[in-house]
């Protein structure tokens, strides 16, 4: 019988609890909470900010999902060795790295007629037309390109054989829950199954499955193909960028041992306790983030209609470290190559 895995939200706090390299530091929650609450009252950031982005769709229909699907099944990896020579993608006379060469990519081949979002089609893509669509404008190739040709044949194998072609089909078979969408994704898509063992207990980190509901809740303005009854039960996605946010803003600390780890550059191996108290602590320090939110709001009536949760959190942050990305980079990130992040 296999051992239960424990969901991010309770994974993260056993992490943190037992965490040695990496500590959550309560003042640092509390002035960020404090920040981000009076963001929020001035609308700096709420559910529209996603669709805000150029590269995003701006639509609620199948389309959008089936494009948020493929989207987020390759949505990981992409860091380059050398910051100077990375992975980009010119779209529209704009250049494009990281996550975001990514959906250029995509856009390009939409707008080159491949079939790129049809999962008849990457679920028998060869390598070379992988390639074509993710061509560099830059020195450097995507990485991981043998491991995204997999992920993309068993996601569109999938869709195709269970699911009548789209994810539309998942959606409407989770019944406006989001747990249970993160339950099916996981059982049926192997690429989401990000799980690791902690101290002898099995954790769901699970990024890429909470960023694919996430993206689909805030794309669709919470309506319709993406109103979940329990999207505040999602956590923020334990990337490699928002512990950078996190340690820049005073929240999470690293010990000197860790530090030196981070500064020489190290690949790190998926599973490591290091790589593990990283990323479950960053899930934790952000839940207590929201719930101080939730406290302030509480007892503050000006703050009437606003919603904040640990998504719209994990959102503003990402988006800031990418706007401060010079102030930001002197906290080096944890190196790994994976398919989970
Ligand atoms: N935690 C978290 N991780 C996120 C995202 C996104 C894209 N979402 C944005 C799109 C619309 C919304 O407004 C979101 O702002 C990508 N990633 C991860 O980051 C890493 C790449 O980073 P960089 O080198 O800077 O491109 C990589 O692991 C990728 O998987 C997020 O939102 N949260």
């Amino acid at each position: 019988m296999s051992k239960a895995v424990l969901l991010p939200r309770a994974g993260g706090k056993l992490i943190a609890q037992h965490s040695k390299d990496v500590s959550i530091n309560t003042e640092g929650v509390k002035k960020l909470a404090a920040m981000l609450l009076e963001k929020a009252k001035k609308r700096e950031f709420f559910i529209g900010s996603w669709r805000d982005h150029t590269l995003n769709p701006k639509t609620s229909d199948e389309k959008a999902i089936n494009w948020i699907f493929l989207c987020d099944t390759l949505n990981f990896s992409f860091w380059s060795k050398d910051e100077n020579n990375k992975f980009m993608v010119r779209y529209k006379g704009k250049e494009y790295t990281g996550y975001w060469s990514l959906c250029a990519a995509i856009n390009r081949a939409i707008d080159e007629g491949t079939p790129i979002t049809d999962p008849n089609y990457y679920s028998k893509m060869t390598m070379d037309q992988l390639k074509h669509v993710m061509r560099s404008d830059s020195a450097q190739q995507m990485p991981l390109l043998e491991e995204r040709l997999c992920v993309v044949h068993e996601a569109g194998k999938v869709l195709v054989e269970k699911y009548n072609e789209s994810f539309v089909t998942c959606l409407k078979q989770a019944n406006q829950s989001a747990q249970d969408l993160l339950k099916l994704v996981v059982r049926d898509f192997s690429s989401y199954r990000d799980e690791v063992d902690f101290e002898g207990q099995k954790v769901g980190i699970y990024k890429r499955v909470q960023i694919l509901i996430a993206d689909i809740w805030a794309c669709c303005l919470g309506e319709g193909l993406g109103n979940f009854d329990d999207i505040d039960t999602i956590t923020m996605f334990a990337d490699y960028r928002i512990p950078q946010a996190l340690v820049y803003f005073g929240v999470l600390e690293y010990s000197d041992a860790l530090w030196e780890m981070l500064k020489s550059d190290a690949t790190f191996r998926s599973g490591d306790r290091l790589e593990v108290e990283i990323r479950g602590c960053s899930i934790w320090a952000t839940e207590l983030v929201n719930q101080e939110i939730q406290d302030l709001m509480a007892a503050d009536e000006a703050c009437g209609d606003i919603t904040v949760n640990s998504i719209l959190i994990d959102h503003f942050l990402w988006d800031y470290r990418r706007e401060h990305a010079e102030e930001m980079n002197s906290i080096p990130i944890h190196k790994i190559r994976c398919i989970y992040y």
